[in-house]
């Protein structure tokens, strides 16, 4: 696929199949310009009203106290703009992402309106909130290398913003030790991660640096001393 001015000139069998698909482009001066699907834009907004209503009475920990949907929007944001991510199940789910944990909400009503896929992002990066505050950030660091790629997608996004949260502003009552403590941890997540998206985890290790955490660029696990370069 050749680009020029910004869109993408498409060759001529492939812009005989998209005509076709008048729902997945339009062509402006010879060129096809690929848009999303209206339906999976539509399936966007429904999932975004829903997180929308779901969290509606909740806030952020920060002194400005921020609509909490601002974090649910700032993680599919990162997925979608800097993570090159595509897929609509993960954009739902990282849009979802908190829904289970933190409201009334259930796995099988997300599961009534908007499938199956969505429902087993969720799952999967949602804390058990019966299990105590350590137990949960251990079970995080744990679980991490063993979910699905599209989960993965949600948590390297989740940590990231929250990170970037931290670096703008801590919550109210935070101390410096207990942000740095966050970073740490979450870098013991983020490892477990590593290898699913090059550019949100370079983005992580810039946001990690700022703290000092060092972040590897590979699994430790995977580095042996005896493995070749
Ligand atoms: N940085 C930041 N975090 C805030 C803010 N408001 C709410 N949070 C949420 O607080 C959680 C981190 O705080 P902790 O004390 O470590 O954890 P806890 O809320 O789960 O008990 C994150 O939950 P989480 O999304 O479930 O993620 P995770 O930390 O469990 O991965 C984050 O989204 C804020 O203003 N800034």
């Amino acid at each position: 696929m050749e680009e020029q001015e910004g869109c993408y000139k498409l060759p001529a069998v492939e812009r005989n199949a998209l005509l076709n698909r008048p729902d997945f482009c339009h062509f402006n001066g010879g060129h096809a310009v690929l848009e999303k699907s209206p339906n999976d834009l539509a399936l966007l907004l429904r999932t975004l009203q829903f997180a929308t209503l779901k969290h509606s009475t909740q806030r952020r920990k920060d002194p400005e106290k921020t609509p909490y949907i601002n974090h649910p929007i700032g993680v599919a944001n990162i997925l979608a703009s800097e993570g090159g991510v595509t897929d609509v199940a993960v954009l739902q789910g990282a849009l979802l992402h908190d829904t289970v944990e933190d409201t009334n909400t259930t796995l099988d009503e997300i599961e009534n309106h908007f499938g199956a896929s969505v429902r087993r992002i969720v799952e999967e990066v949602t804390d058990n909130k019966a299990l105590s505050y350590d137990e949960r950030k251990r079970h995080q660091i744990a679980r991490a290398p063993f979910v699905s790629y599209e989960a993965k997608l949600v948590k390297l996004a989740d940590k990231l913003h929250n990170l970037r949260d931290l670096l703008r502003c801590a919550p109210e009552g935070w101390s410096p030790e207990r942000v740095l403590t966050y970073f740490e941890w979450a870098k013991k997540v983020v490892e477990g991660l590593l290898g699913t998206n090059l550019d949100l985890e370079e983005a992580i290790r810039l946001v990690m640096a700022r703290k000092g955490v060092v972040l590897p660029s590979d699994r430790p696990s995977l580095l042996r001393d005896d493995s070749p370069l």
